[in-house]
């Protein structure tokens, strides 16, 4: 499952003085460059009509040295153009606004040239950035410039442009790899865009929950992780440890480049577990409030952003490192033996439900994706709220409505015994790993976690059919598959010494927890900026 770097691109070669831009005229819309050459603003791409097919390289442009530091290296192929069509001896390119990371205008002593830089697909999952160089002419500099701010506003919309990072890399995520992603695939996009960034990487287990508590939040728009989803739960939860954690979660994007083996974070919110496509996504990213849920296990506070699991899928998960060779397929063939083997995890569960029926959930999930709220808003009721004027010292995370796993059980929960629980399994975000889409009616931020229940003793047939039925998308609507929203939950396994339970992929102790989501408190970046890139119920 990939993004299309070129999504959103009707016909490209339409001019948009047809459809009303409000830039102006046709004329404005348009720049005339070099001595035969024009830049429009179409409906969704920029259009370039130059006079023949072979892209300039930016260096000899003209004779113009380009003085930008920033200035991406430009290729020497001719392929560079997504769409091109030939005009008599000219050639016509389109380049979706999204792919534009940059555009800007160096003055010269004797001339000024115009530079954009853009995200060239060079295959479905991999873009590379480019740069098209060409004169203008002094007569129309000021033209020139309010055009070129107009192809920033089509290219970025309502996403912040030039974010300021803190880029994080684990040098152990995934295989290894994620120092050369980071510098072969992710670090041009970001040169390109002209972000700021700051790099750092992870020394040890823990790293980044200390570089969070301690970050300057007044100095960063996003926390970039080039990892798996071991180091964005790091952040939130280093974040969360601040003075002023509710404000942290709030000005913070916490973002996932992915680099790890489970990329669930980017799955979910740009569609891709490619770096270079991850890269430009969050370069065109939206800010997004996210559920965070809080988990009390003894006398410890945690946030989890991604996921809970005890019995198979959490067994699965952290018991089978030894067969880490066997690569993704450890996950299918653990999982396949303990179906087989009628595993069953006993415990006794306390759930607060919002919604207990799938045809309400369903309808509670279109509603929400249908909604024309404004994509970044947060509901009034949402645990980050910050008022105007509010001490620090009282920006700490929101007061626990349900209190902890160590105080007496909220008022209206009931501990049912669940001797015959198979897979206890709560989600924030819908794909748990590519073509895993186990939450299919999760939503970022509509206050609640979806909790999935199946029984450890159901037929080898029905749990080897729904191991497939969650690639399908057949999984929600499985009769044995019981999918609530809720607001939290205790849990208390029995019946053995010890086992597994993973909170966003990562092994707790095998004691008693409860969770309780606390609404829209932390931020990420999204594609969309409302909701995951999951088909849903
Ligand atoms: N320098 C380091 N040395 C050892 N561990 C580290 C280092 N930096 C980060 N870590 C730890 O690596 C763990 C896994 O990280 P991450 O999620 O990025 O990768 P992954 O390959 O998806 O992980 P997993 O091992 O869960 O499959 C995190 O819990 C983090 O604390």
């Amino acid at each position: 499952m990939t993004t299309s770097a070129a999504d959103g691109v009707r016909d490209p070669f339409r001019d948009s003085s047809a459809e009303g831009r409000e830039y102006g005229s046709s004329e404005g819309s348009t720049l005339n460059v070099g001595r035969n050459a024009t830049l429009t603003l179409g409906m969704d791409s920029l259009i370039v009509l130059d006079e023949d097919t072979i892209e300039r390289d930016a260096s000899n442009c003209c004779g113009l040295i380009p003085s930008s530091k920033h200035l991406c290296i430009p290729h020497k192929n001719a392929d560079m153009y997504l769409t091109q069509r030939h005009i008599g001896n000219k050639a016509t390119r389109a380049i979706p606004f999204y792919n534009i990371l940059w555009a800007n205008i160096n003055d010269y002593s004797t001339a000024s040239e115009i530079v954009i830089n853009y995200a060239h697909p060079i295959s479905k999952s991999c873009v590379r950035t480019k740069s098209l160089a060409y004169a203008v002419d002094k007569a129309d500099h000021r033209h020139a410039e309010a055009w070129t701010e107009s192809l920033l506003d089509c290219a970025y919309g309502e996403s912040q442009r030039r974010k300021r990072m803190k880029v994080l890399i684990n040098p152990f995520g995934g295989k290894g790899q994620a120092k050369k992603y980071y510098d072969r695939d992710i670090a041009p996009i970001f040169t390109g865009a002209w972000c700021e960034v700051d790099v750092e990487r992870t020394q040890y287990s823990g790293h980044a929950v200390e570089i969070a508590q301690q970050l300057d939040t007044d100095r960063y728009d996003v926390v970039a992780c080039c990892s798996g989803d071991g180091l964005p739960h790091e952040v939130f939860n280093g974040l969360g440890r601040k003075r002023d954690a509710r404000r942290a979660l709030r000005k913070i994007a916490v973002v996932q480049l992915p680099c790890g083996t489970g990329n669930a974070m980017s799955l979910n919110l740009n569609g891709t577990d490619s770096p270079s496509l991850a890269a430009l996504c969050i370069v065109k990213g939206l800010r997004t409030p996210l559920d965070l849920i809080a988990i009390t296990q003894g006398d410890r506070l945690m946030l989890s952003f991604l996921s809970q699991s005890v019995g198979i899928v959490a067994e699965t998960d952290l018991a089978t490192e030894h067969l880490r060779w066997m690569g993704s397929q450890r996950f299918t063939y653990g999982f396949l033996i303990r179906l087989l083997g009628k595993t069953v995890y006993p415990c006794d569960v306390a759930v607060a439900v919002e919604i207990g029926d799938k045809a309400a959930i369903r309808d509670a999930y279109n509603a929400a994706v249908s909604s024309k709220a404004a994509p970044s808003s947060r509901s009034s009721s949402c645990s980050g709220e910050i008022t105007e004027g509010d001490d620090p010292a009282d920006l700490g995370l929101p007061a626990l409505k349900f209190g902890t796993v160590q105080d007496a059980l909220p008022e209206g929960w009931k501990l049912v015994p669940y001797d015959k629980m198979g897979n206890f399994y709560a989600g924030n975000m819908a794909y748990m790993s590519a073509n895993a889409n186990f939450f299919p009616a999760a939503l970022p931020a509509d206050a609640c976690a979806d909790l999935v229940c199946i029984d450890g003793d159901i037929s080898r047939r029905a749990a080897i059919g729904s191991l497939s039925a969650v690639e399908t998308g057949a999984f929600f609507d499985m009769p044995h598959v019981h999918y609530r929203k809720i607001k939290g939950y205790r849990i208390l396994p029995k019946q053995r010494r010890d086992g597994y339970i993973s909170i966003d992929g990562e092994r707790v102790p095998f004691e008693p927890f409860q969770a309780e989501v606390l609404a829209a408190l932390g931020t990420v970046l999204s594609r969309s900026g409302r909701g995951y890139e999951a088909r849903g119920p």
